[in-house]
């Protein structure tokens, strides 16, 4: 019976789950991406290397209810795919890495105690990859797992990108701007040095805009400056995230609203953002489909951070050669990076309105080049986790 040795990639959200399976020498097999999870409209794609959909095994009720289960599911139809599917080592997006793990490595436990402690920096993201985690070992007992972290791209950020005005004891202690997103940025960056190498030595402001949304001021490759800091909710305004936020806000609500804590998290992480803006959804397609005033003023926001980020990131760098496009709403929303453009000629930036309508790939016509590339984070935790086993 023909074997098929894969590297199986787990990106583990709140409430959506995406898996990669990819060779040993790094060609795409599959892409599964499950969305919901938890709740009854719970769905799974899977995708090959060319985009096709593949067929879904007939799904128990509860094949979605948790991530473990969501797992499972995928993983079965992988199975029934590919013929005696042996997977050799999972690659694992571990959103947050701290002041001390940047490099992909090997998941140990006392690894998973260190991981463990950073949870209350990333609490809608960190425990779902941790749980992603063990139900990986679960499944494959004994097969090497391989932490990837989002915040490794921007850990060589000068000071004045890492640190925030307190007390020099809250630097000491962690409190820095780390910045996500980073596997995005590490494809991206890639992306460049392969097709576009004289961009790729310039300087390049890319937005990640998904369900989370952020920029990252690229000069030579490198993470110079990220919209996110401490946690994911900072910079941008994202799905159901505010992000910058004046903190005399988070004092009114405690003292003024006597709203605790947990109530306070609720509302920045699940409430705020495109969702509590528009009162109708975090989803930029149902927004954009919408004539109700409130949810054009979100995306109205929304884009109007964006450009308010590209020039900071220009400053940033000393200019600027550069702007990508990537994640859900930059691959696929015209209207959101044209509006996020709007008034940036004297930066030299300016849209092709035929190419930007059509999602092309370079839709600039000034000086600034500005692309739309789908981004791929996935290949980049299985480029890790080949790198760590030296595959
Ligand atoms: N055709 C489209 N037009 C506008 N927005 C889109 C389109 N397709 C997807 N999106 C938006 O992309 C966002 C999700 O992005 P994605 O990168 O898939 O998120 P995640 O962070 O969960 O991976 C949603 O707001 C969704 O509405
Ligand atoms: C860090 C972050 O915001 O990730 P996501 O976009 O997956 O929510
Ligand atoms: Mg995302």
């Amino acid at each position: 019976m023909p074997v098929t040795r894969a590297i199986l990639t787990l990106n583990s959200g709140s409430s959506s789950l995406k898996l990669g399976l990819f060779t040993e020498t790094l060609e795409t097999l599959a892409l599964a991406h499950v969305d919901r999870i938890g709740r009854r409209e719970a769905a799974m794609v899977i995708r090959d290397a060319a985009g096709a959909r593949l067929p879904l095994p007939a799904a128990a009720p509860d094949a979605f209810a948790t991530n473990a289960a969501a797992l499972r599911t995928a993983l079965a139809t992988f199975e029934a795919q590919f013929d005696g599917l042996d997977v050799i080592a999972v690659g694992h997006r571990i959103v947050h890495g701290g002041t001390d793990h940047a490099a992909p490595e090997r998941i140990t436990e006392p690894l998973m105690a260190d991981l463990a402690r950073l949870a209350p920096f990333a609490p809608l993201h960190q425990p779902h990859n941790l749980a992603g985690v063990r139900a990986a070992l679960e499944a494959f007992p004994g097969t090497p797992q391989i932490a990837c972290y989002d915040t490794a791209f921007h850990r060589g950020h000068p000071f004045v990108s890492d640190t925030f005005a307190l007390p020099r004891r809250y630097y000491e202690k962690g409190v820095r701007r780390y910045g996500f997103h980073g596997l995005s940025y590490d494809y991206i960056t890639s992306e460049l040095a392969r097709s576009e190498p004289a961009l790729h030595a310039g300087r390049v402001a890319v937005a990640h805009l998904g369900s989370g949304a952020s920029m990252c001021a690229i000069a030579q490759g490198r993470s110079v400056a990220s919209t996110m800091g401490f946690s994911a909710l900072e910079g941008l305004p994202m799905g159901t995230r505010p992000g910058e936020l004046d903190p005399g806000i988070l004092l009114y609500m405690l003292d003024e609203e006597g709203l605790t804590s947990h109530e306070i998290a609720t509302l920045l992480y699940k409430e705020s953002g495109l969702l509590g803006m528009s009162g109708l959804s975090n989803d930029m397609r149902v927004l954009e489909a919408s004539d109700a005033p409130r949810a054009q003023e979100a995306i109205d926001y929304f884009c109007f951070r964006i450009r308010r980020q590209v020039g900071a990131m220009a400053a940033a760098m000393g200019g600027l050669d550069g702007v990508v496009f990537c994640g859900g709403i930059g691959e696929n929303s015209g209207r959101v990076r044209a509006q996020a453009c709007e008034g940036l000629e004297f930066l030299g930036l300016e849209i092709d309105a035929a190419a930007n309508a059509a999602n092309a790939r370079d839709i600039g016509s000034g000086r600034v080049r500005v692309l739309v590339l789908p981004t791929n984070e996935e290949i980049v935790i299985a480029r890790g986790a080949s790198a760590v086993l030296d595959l």
